[in-house]
């Protein structure tokens, strides 16, 4: 559905991704997992057609990302992207604006979800308020393709069993769902797939059942192997 063929992306002399090649499929959530700078946000700013890889492709269906795939794959950014004038009502009608697939229904069943209601105002939200508005409208919107860049940051710990519940019950069974983030643990009860990376290179990309099964591991064993000892773990 969605490939990264050899993708590298420079700043400047900063290899920030390189050589990237991995395939990701219909149906299955995936962990992107890595520690501060190894690449996971620039990875999917290329996924999402919002960011030029200097060297690859980035394919989706077959095609270079670009305007058309832009309508098929959602990308939550970890940047703050509301204008603090807003009401959250007023979100969810500029993203209805901007995005064809946008729901409204979707977006104020997320909205109960979160417990956020339409009259409050973006700029007096907590940040994990502002982090909740960020998943209800991204999810609002009928994608194929999720990228999700740290959607449990600034959420407390009771709230985010709840949260990637809602996530995932928001999704059609064919789509695909990409989740950033360092908690590790948390996330490996919800995901198909992990993928590691490692100073803007793709570590390994498993399955967390085979990992389980054939190599009697948990995700967060293997997290703790790659990046705690520098080691070179596989799947
Ligand atoms: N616009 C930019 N200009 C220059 N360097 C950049 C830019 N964006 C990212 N980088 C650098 O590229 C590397 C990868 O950054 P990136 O944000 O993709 O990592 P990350 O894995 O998402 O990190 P984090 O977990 O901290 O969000 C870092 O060293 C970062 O400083």
């Amino acid at each position: 559905m969605l490939e990264s063929r050899e993708v590298t992306k420079n700043y400047g002399s900063k290899m920030a991704v390189s050589g990237v090649s991995l395939k990701l499929e219909p149906g299955l959530v995936y962990a992107m997992l890595g520690p501060n700078g190894s690449g996971k946000t620039t990875w999917m700013k290329m996924a999402a057609g919002l960011v030029k890889p200097s060297m690859g492709e980035m394919l989706y269906q077959g095609t270079p990302v670009g305007k058309e795939s832009k309508k098929e794959i959602a990308y939550m950014s970890t940047e703050p992207y509301f204008y603090n004038w807003m009401s959250v009502a007023d979100v969810g009608k500029y993203y209805q604006d901007f995005f064809e697939d946008f729901s409204m229904e979707r977006y104020q069943q997320m909205l109960d979800r979160m417990e956020l209601t339409e009259d409050m105002k973006a700029k007096k939200l907590s940040s994990g308020m502002m982090a909740k508005l960020k998943i209800a409208v991204t999810m609002a919107r009928s994608a194929k393709i999720y990228l999700l860049d740290e959607p449990l940051n600034g959420i407390d710990l009771l709230a985010r069993d709840q949260i990637m519940t809602s996530i995932l019950e928001a999704v059609d069974k064919d789509v695909t769902l990409v989740v950033s983030s360092h908690l590790v643990d948390e996330l490996e009860r919800v995901v198909d797939a992990a993928i590691f990376m490692k100073e803007g290179q793709l570590v390994e990309q498993c399955m967390v059942e085979d990992l389980r099964m054939n190599r009697n591991k948990s995700v967060v064993d293997l997290y703790r192997e790659i990046y705690g000892h520098g080691g070179e773990a596989q799947c």
